[in-house]
């Protein structure tokens, strides 16, 4: 048998009909088969050889031309998939030091590009200058926008989260004006004090004497939950209560946040259609709505009586149903329930799990910097060392901060918002382009993109925080002795302009407090070969939780600090 090899498409094309000779190729696109593997027969196949090769062409130029892209835009773009299949990769591996990768090798702004058929498209960035554009000087062009608030609408309604424009102002206003209110921080830190001397500190207590590791992060949710219930509805559900018991509401409430979140990595068309035929993550969701709503309408149904009875108890109320209560509408109609119901989940989500995260994240810290935990003991010991009757107080085990103390811990406030700036609570934010616009930084926003500013990799950006920024240090936010906030453009873990977070300063006492009631009566040690990493959320938890190990501190350790 001959062989004969071609050089190129028209001699293929020409010996078609060839029957006798064995075929080989010789031209570029296919040379890396072997001389001699074409038989005859495979000439019966050229339309599917000439398909192949038109694919390896496609291929090659797709491949060079994604990198090209990646060049420029900071991702290999692939037809109809877009930049997915890195977003997939990032995902695996850790999705917030992905965004932050890319971001910094394009200097502070990229696009993302979705597949065709999704709504993933968005401008991500982490430039300070386009922060403070976005939060406060084009505000009224950025809002949450439709697709949050279709998202979010069966579990928030109407609530100051995924608000905007007028329904949102009104709620800021009242909310705002109540948490500045000398009653409502009477409350906040009242409930506080409670939650952590009846509960939290004989839970951990608890597992000292049982010598048994705790999950810091579970216990510190539940804390934080059944505060903010008790500032939200005036009540509190008793989450963290001995035998840490499931409680309905907190697990509904749980499902209902984590459901809804689905939504947002589930395409509008697919979601839409699972929640028509009552499917899936659809169908958890409205039962996890329906526990919602059940503890909601009963405690406002209980709260309208004892509003209508006047009661004694009822004036000193200063939880935000009963506030909101009091409203009237345009019409001087008291506000409709469901409205009432809307304020009230809202600020539970805002305030539930924000807190707690920081502290886990914190108390994380601390275990790896032991300096910074002396100082904070300095400080604390320092200003209890202050007090008239000190020396028979530092012993007592009851010792309780003053709100005036707390205020006093600067480093301590120092520690937490360094531990914030790398692991702030909400590590992506997102809004929404009105009208066509212009980044400071020459991006070019049109109507309706979408966009992500990547808190978490703020806190990572040397052009940020200098070359030291991916270090724990405190002594960054300390200027001759005291604390320096910085520009909320540049720390944004609690949002900045009209939106910044409402509950910033109860946060911060909340977490102060807590950390020095823990911090002066015990030692912790986060559990040998403990994983710690993040999870992929709208809220930074730790993927497997904090476990710990407590131990009472000794007499000595206070004492030397008490003199
Ligand atoms: C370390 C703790 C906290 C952090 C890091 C934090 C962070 C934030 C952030 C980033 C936002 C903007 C969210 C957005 O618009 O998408 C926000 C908004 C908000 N936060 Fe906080 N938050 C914390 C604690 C709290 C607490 C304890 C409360 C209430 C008790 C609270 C109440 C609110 C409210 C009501 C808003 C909505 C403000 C508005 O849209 O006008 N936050 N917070």
């Amino acid at each position: 048998m001959h062989t004969v090899y071609l050089s190129d498409h028209s001699n293929i094309m020409m010996n078609k009909n060839m029957n006798t000779t064995n075929v080989a190729y010789s031209f570029s696109s296919v040379y890396y088969l072997p001389r001699n593997s074409l038989s005859l027969d495979m000439l019966f196949f050229v339309p599917e050889i000439q398909m192949l090769e038109l694919l390896i062409a496609c291929l090659v130029f797709i491949t060079i031309h994604s990198i090209r892209q990646k060049k420029y835009q900071g991702l290999p773009n692939w037809p109809l998939v877009g930049m997915l299949p890195s977003l997939i990769i990032g995902v695996r591996h850790d999705l917030y030091e992905w965004i932050s990768e890319v971001i910094c090798r394009m200097n502070g702004t990229f696009l993302f590009k979705g597949p065709w058929f999704t709504n993933l498209n968005c401008v991500v960035t982490a430039d300070p200058r386009n922060l403070e554009y976005l939060l406060k000087t084009k505000f009224s062009n950025f809002p949450k926008g439709e697709y949050f608030r279709n998202s979010v609408k069966d579990l928030l309604g109407d609530g100051i989260f995924g608000a905007d424009d007028e329904i949102w102002q009104r709620q800021r206003k009242t909310a705002s004006l109540e948490f500045h209110s000398a009653k409502f921080r009477q409350l906040t830190t009242e409930s506080l004090l409670q939650l952590v001397h009846e509960r939290l500190l004989p839970v951990l207590e608890d597992s000292i004497k049982q010598d048994a590791p705790v999950d810091l992060q579970d216990i510190l949710l539940r804390l934080t939950f059944d505060n903010v219930c008790m500032i939200a509805f005036g009540v509190d559900p008793g989450c963290l209560s001995p035998g840490l018991p499931d409680i309905p509401f907190a697990q509904a409430f749980e499902a209902a946040t984590e459901t809804t979140i689905a939504r947002f990595v589930t395409p509008t068309l697919v979601w839409k259609t699972m929640r028509l035929l009552h499917l899936g993550t659809e169908r958890t969701l409205r039962q996890s709505i329906r526990g919602v709503d059940e503890f909601a309408q009963e405690v406002i149904r209980t709260r309208k009586k004892e509003v209508a009875l006047e009661t004694e108890d009822i004036k000193q109320r200063t939880d935000l149903l009963t506030v909101f209560m009091r409203q009237k509408d345009e019409r001087e109609l008291p506000l409709p329930d469901k409205f009432l119901r809307d304020v009230c989940v809202n600020f539970i989500l805002a305030g539930r799990d924000t807190s707690s995260v920081a502290l886990c994240w914190f108390f994380w810290l601390l275990n790896k910097h032991p300096d910074v935990e002396e100082k904070i003991l300095a400080e604390i010991c320092n200003i209890v060392n202050k007090r008239q009757n000190v020396s028979s107080e530092y012993n007592e085990d009851d010792l309780i901060f003053k709100p005036e103390e707390v205020k006093k811990m600067e480093y301590l406030h120092a520690a937490l918002s360094e531990s914030l700036r790398l692991y702030p609570s909400v590590p992506v934010d997102h809004k929404e382009v009105l009208e066509d616009d212009v980044f400071p930084d020459g991006t070019i926003l049109k109507k309706g993109t979408k966009v992500i500013y990547a808190i978490y990799t703020m806190g990572r950006m040397e052009a940020i925080w200098g070359l030291d920024c991916r270090e724990y240090k405190p002594e960054r936010w300390i200027r001759d002795g005291r604390f320096m906030s910085e520009s909320a453009y540049k720390f944004t873990a609690f949002n900045g302009g009209p939106r910044l977070c409402l509950g910033k300063d109860f946060a911060y006492y909340q977490m102060k407090f807590v950390a020095a009631s823990i911090l002066y009566r015990y030692h912790f040690t986060v559990v040998k070969d403990h994983t710690v990493a993040p999870k992929m959320a709208l809220t930074m938890y730790l993927k497997h939780g904090l476990k710990v190990q407590l131990s009472r501190r000794e007499k000595w350790e206070i004492q030397k600090y008490m003199t």
